[in-house]
């Protein structure tokens, strides 16, 4: 299972970045990064309407390459000017390409929250993350036991970080709800057999109380889809490829959101 893989390669990439920088030294260099209060983040998507979350993705395992040319900032920076509430930016470097530096720079240069897309499987990785300058952080609820998923929730509050909580059935859904997840997103991959299918997002909404936001994550590619979506009482919507392959984002944006 793809899920396995990803675990592995981060389990054996946090290996080498210890070595390089110990955990205090991390957390060093997030105690002097700005700290954020993450209730503004989950305000902002409490509030009326839908929201967009924009991503930076160069590659993915389902896709392979999306970007051949990847001028992250710009993309980042179009994204911003553009009406999307927050940006995520994919860090996991061998299967999607990613790259901390990349997230370090896009927060140093746009005004909204900038998300940590990742597998986050230590608490090394959420120091990381606010060293960075990120106000988000995605917790996958399917990689982490419910003791973890807790103590990273607790952790990134007390980071200032917001948490997004990706769960893909019911039972996660629960797992979430129960470690505390005050934002939630279902993933509509099914990242077993990359099926999309944007059912499993308004199957799911009904379990999700409405004081928590819920996002709407993965193969939503059209103004069509985001109306489905947002008729299902989704406060967000999370979008990478239908972007990244718009050669004019701020239109795409536009479409999308029915501006
Ligand atoms: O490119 P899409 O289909 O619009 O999907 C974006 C995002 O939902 C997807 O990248 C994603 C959702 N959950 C993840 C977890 C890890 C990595 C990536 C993801």
């Amino acid at each position: 299972m793809i899920l396995d893989d990803l675990v592995a390669a981060t389990t054996r990439r946090l290996e080498r970045e210890q070595q390089l920088e110990s955990l205090t030294d991390v957390k060093a260099r997030a105690a002097k990064a700005e700290t954020k209060n993450p209730q503004l983040v989950y305000d902002r998507f409490n509030a009326p309407g839908i929201h967009l979350i924009g991503e930076v993705k160069k590659a993915s395992p389902s896709k392979g390459l999306i970007a051949s040319d990847f001028p992250y900032l710009e993309i980042a920076r179009d994204y911003d000017q553009n009406g999307v509430s927050a940006i995520s930016v994919l860090t996991e470097p061998d299967y999607f390409k990613g790259n901390i530096h990349y997230l370090q720079e896009i927060a140093a240069a746009v005004s909204v929250p900038v998300l940590r897309k990742d597998f986050v499987i230590s608490d090394y990785m959420l120091y990381q993350a606010k060293a960075a300058g990120a106000s988000i952080v995605l917790l996958i609820v399917a990689i982490l036991t419910d003791e973890q998923l807790h103590e990273y929730l607790m952790l990134a509050h007390q980071l200032g970080l917001a948490a997004l909580v990706e769960a893909h059935d019911e039972n996660e859904i629960k797992r979430a709800l129960a470690a505390g997840a005050k934002m939630i997103g279902v993933n509509n991959r099914d990242l077993k057999t990359f099926t999309v299918s944007l059912d499993n997002s308004i199957r799911l909404r009904q379990l999700v109380p409405t004081d928590i936001a819920f996002i709407a994550e993965s193969g939503i590619h059209n103004r069509k889809d985001v109306q489905t979506l947002e008729a299902h009482h989704v406060n967000g919507i999370l979008i990478g490829e239908a972007l990244m392959t718009a050669p004019d984002k701020a239109d795409k944006i536009e479409q999308l959101l029915g501006v």
